[in-house]
Parts: structure tokens; C-alpha cells; sequence
């Protein structure tokens, strides 16, 4: 069984149905945090949650419910483009509210100010469970997935709704720790460091990348929600745990920060990326070996 983050018919459905395997069944929660504890309890293999956007950027719940309670890591990703259908109840009166999952409403703000400028805008747990609402009767208007119609009998006010072309939704798909997928040559790694507060902290991890040629492909930071000024660091970078430069960055960082989490090293959805440069990391590792051995100088 694979979690998901629901109710029927979000983004993340979608993604989930692209990592499923036929006979596998999609069961959905109505939170993130919910669908990560529902795999971390063992009742489902494996979860599919967003990420981050390439407009609104990261989704708090899902960095915040990675790191708090049991590892769980990442084995895959996703990336789906991200328009937006507006549905309404068929003959339904004029719209004076209008719901969706907060990263929806951020990346529609223009089209509701110039199309439904007198409607109140409200936040609801997902894209779907707006379009639910709307069902209900609670809310006059959704911005949803549009395969959000398939699943509720709404009428589809405007489709292809995007204040931005081309935005773009990243999914992780994560277990609890077990066999890493295998090396591709295009991997990402994702981990996540609470930074000590001292001078130059977050210099010195970013030197162990750079020094390593390691390509830095995202850093996000959040509170730890303990003293004010404290931050945890999501990093995601390019390349394999198998990897020798990579291990040795990820070792470095658990030096700086002994409470670094490996976050998962998963092939990457789109191609693209630094990757350079492997084959001597790999050549000066074997040749380290072969000293240790006797047998190099
Ligand atoms: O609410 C959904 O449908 C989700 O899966 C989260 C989300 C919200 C907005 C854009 C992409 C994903």
C-alpha cells in the first residue's frame, strides 16, 4: 500500500499513481504528517508527499514531519507541472469565496485579483479537500488539480489557471530506512543538519561541499522551534551516498552537526545537474586503499 497525501484527487494522487506499481493500492490521508506516520507504523510501504514548488518554494509540513519522529528516506522523486482548474457547484450562485491549499492560492493570486476580486480567499488542507468543500456547500469556488473533477461533480469555471507558465511540484516518494536505490550517475541526495550557533556555521558546510565540487541543488531553512535564532538546514545536493566524494561531504557534515539526517539519495526526476568530475574522487578513494593495504604510495 502507498500513502499518499489526499483526500482523492490532489497533485500528490497523481504523483503517487506514476510511482505505484499496477496492483498496488493508493490509500489517502488528509495531512502530510498523517501519511508519513500511516508508513512509519508499517501500515503502508512507502508515502508520496510534495516538497517544494518551483514558485512558492518549500512545503513546511513536509520538511517539518521528515525530520521530527522516526527516519524515514527518500527512494524516489517526481516533478509534475502544476495548472489549475477553478471549480464551482453546477448552477451554482456567484462565487464569494473561493478555497485551495495555500501553495494553490499563492500561485493563482493574479487571475483571482483580475477574475473573482470581490471573493474571500480561504486556506484549506489540500487542493482537493477545497474542491470537497465546494461539494458541501461550505465554499463556492475551488482552485484545484484538474483531475479533481473526476472525483467530484463540479462544474469547471476556468481551466489552465497559472499566474506563472511552467510551474512545477516536487514529490518524494519515502520508506523507512532499508536497501538504497541504486547509483544512476544522476542522483540527488537529501539531507538535513541543525547548524550550531557559532560564527561562519553554515560557511563550513557549504565548504565541504564546494571543496568536493559538489553541486549544491537546494538549501531551505526552518526553525527548530527550540530557542529563536536556531535553524535547521534542508540541503540538497547532487550526487550518491555510494559515491566517495559524496560520502566524505556527508561525513564532514556529520562532523559540523552530529544530528545530521540522511534524507535519502534517489535518482533524479529531470536530467540536468553537476555532475562532473566523479572518476577521480573514485580513482584517489581506490588509490587511499591501496596505501592503506601496503601495496600504493
Ligand atoms: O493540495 C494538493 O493537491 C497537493 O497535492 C499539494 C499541492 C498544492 C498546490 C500545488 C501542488 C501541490
Amino acid at each position: 500500500m502507498l500513502a499518499y497525501f489526499g483526500p482523492q484527487g490532489t497533485f500528490t494522487e497523481q504523483a503517487a499513481r506514476g510511482f505505484a506499481s499496477p496492483q498496488q493500492e493508493l490509500v489517502p490521508f488528509d495531512t502530510v504528517p498523517a501519511a508519513l506516520a500511516a508508513t512509519r507504523r508499517g501500515e503502508t510501504q512507502s508515502a508520496c508527499v510534495p516538497v517544494e514548488n518551483s514558485v512558492e518554494g518549500a512545503v513546511p509540513a513536509t520538511m517539518d514531519a521528515l525530520t521530527e519522529g522516526e527516519p524515514l528516506v527518500a527512494v524516489a522523486e517526481a516533478v509534475l507541472p502544476v495548472r489549475f482548474s477553478v471549480l464551482v457547484r453546477p448552477g451554482g450562485g456567484p462565487v464569494r469565496t473561493v478555497a485551495s491549499h495555500p501553495h494553490a492560492l499563492a500561485q493563482v493570486r493574479h487571475w483571482l485579483a483580475e477574475h473573482l476580486p470581490e471573493a474571500d480567499v480561504v486556506a484549506t488542507t489540500s487542493t482537493a479537500a477545497a474542491a470537497r468543500s465546494v461539494l458541501g456547500g461550505e465554499f463556492d469556488a475551488a482552485v484545484s488539480a484538474p483531475v479533481a473533477v473526476r472525483h467530484y461533480p463540479l462544474e469547471v469555471l476556468a481551466t489552465d489557471v497559472a499566474d506563472v507558465r511552467d510551474a512545477k511540484t516536487r514529490f518524494l516518494l519515502v520508506r523507512p530506512p532499508g536497501e538504497l536505490p541504486e547509483p544512476t550517475g544522476h542522483d540527488r541526495t537529501s539531507v538535513v543538519c541543525t547548524a550550531a550557533d557559532k560564527v561562519g556555521a553554515l560557511s563550513e558546510l557549504l565548504a565541504e561541499l564546494a571543496l568536493r565540487g559538489i553541486n549544491l541543488t537546494r538549501i531551505e531553512s526552518r526553525p527548530t522551534k527550540g530557542r529563536l535564532g536556531e535553524y535547521r538546514f534542508y540541503i540538497d545536493l547532487d550526487g550518491h551516498v555510494a559515491e566517495p566524494r559524496v560520502g566524505d561531504a556527508l561525513a564532514a557534515l556529520h562532523r559540523h552537526c552530529p544530528q545530521t539526517r540522511f534524507l535519502g539519495s534517489y535518482p533524479k526526476a529531470e536530467p540536468g545537474g553537476v555532475v562532473a568530475g566523479n572518476e577521480e574522487f573514485v580513482a584517489a578513494a581506490e588509490w587511499v586503499e591501496t596505501v592503506r593495504r601496503g601495496h600504493g604510495a
